[in-house]
């Protein structure tokens, strides 16, 4: 028997609105790792968390979470999973003490101690009815009501969207702290660098409701660059590794820095001068690419 760290496995899964398909995309989540979801507006990341959260059903896949169907086990599975997305709209009118009465009962492992000293570190204030909160203060509401019941996954979709620098630092502390055991996973839809470079082990980016590209964080210094060349062959223009080429000045973007290296070599060409690229380098690349 094979046994798998993935707490999220996705295949094939598709899902289509009237102007945009979403996959088919194939996906993991390993145990103990956070995965930044990036992309540019509309390029699905929201639709990819509900879908996950069975919010909205895929027209095709299979989704399994925790190494069983999320369509066999929806109850069972959503129990171990925290997820701050737009879940408490319907209930706006009442106030958030209300919605953590109506909330704990959802979750056999609601933790009413951590939801009194999460408010208050939050500075969320019990009586304030939902929908009249701010829009920081909602992202925060959510932020601490996917954390009550002691979840192993958290999908927090763009959490700290208008949330104060201070509050952004808190989150930011209790994702790590949620971590901590190595037993847990997050997946974090993103437009923050910040995050991504503090928080994510893996980056996966969408674009157009497809995955362009996932990789490792830690890979982007060993594998892209941009170097500056005495010229650019056509045998170098054509490499799939080559992902963006100017003349004037002759420079190379590559995500293989060692491939192109050996072409380079290979044909004769002198490299001047090479420069890593950061990982927001990286993602402006792969976002401003499919645009
Ligand atoms: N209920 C719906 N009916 C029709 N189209 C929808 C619906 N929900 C989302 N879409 C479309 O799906 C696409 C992806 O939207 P989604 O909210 O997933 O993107 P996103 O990557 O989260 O964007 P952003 O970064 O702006 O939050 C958009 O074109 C959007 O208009």
């Amino acid at each position: 028997m094979t046994t798998t760290t993935s707490l999220i496995k996705v295949k094939n899964l598709r899902k289509q609105y009237k102007k945009f398909i979403l996959g088919p995309i194939d996906f993991e989540v390993e145990m103990g790792t956070i995965v930044g979801l990036v992309g540019g507006n509309g390029s699905g990341k929201s639709t990819f968390l509900r879908l996950l959260m069975q919010i909205i059903k895929a027209d095709e896949g299979q989704i399994d979470i925790f190494n069983q169907s999320l369509q066999e086990n929806e109850v069972e599975i959503k129990q171990k999973i925290g997820y701050a997305g737009e879940l408490l709209e319907p209930f706006g009118h009442l106030h958030v003490s209300e919605l953590a009465s109506l909330i704990s009962y959802w979750y056999p492992r609601w933790d009413n101690e951590r939801y009194k000293h999460l408010i208050q570190r939050y500075q969320i204030d019990p009586e304030e009815t939902f929908a009249k909160a701010s829009k920081g203060t909602k992202k925060k509401i959510d932020f601490v009501f996917a954390l009550c019941h002691h979840p192993t996954l958290l999908l927090l979709d763009e959490p700290t969207s208008g949330v104060d620098i201070i509050s952004q630092r808190k989150m930011r502390e209790d994702i790590m702290t949620f971590m901590e055991n190595g037993e847990k996973s997050v997946l974090l839809a993103t437009h923050v660098v910040e995050e991504v470079n503090k928080l994510c082990d893996y980056v996966t980016v969408l674009d157009a409701g497809k995955v362009v590209e996932s990789f490792n964080k830690d890979d982007v210094y060993e594998h892209w660059a941009r170097m500056w060349v005495s010229y650019i062959p056509d045998s170098v223009k054509q490499q799939a590794y080559v992902v963006q080429y100017d003349v004037e000045p002759c420079q190379i973007v590559t995500n293989n820095m060692n491939a192109l290296g050996a072409l380079l070599e290979q044909e004769q060409v002198t490299i001047t001068h090479t420069q890593r690229l950061t990982v927001e380098e990286v993602l402006e690349f792969l976002i401003e690419d499919q645009q």
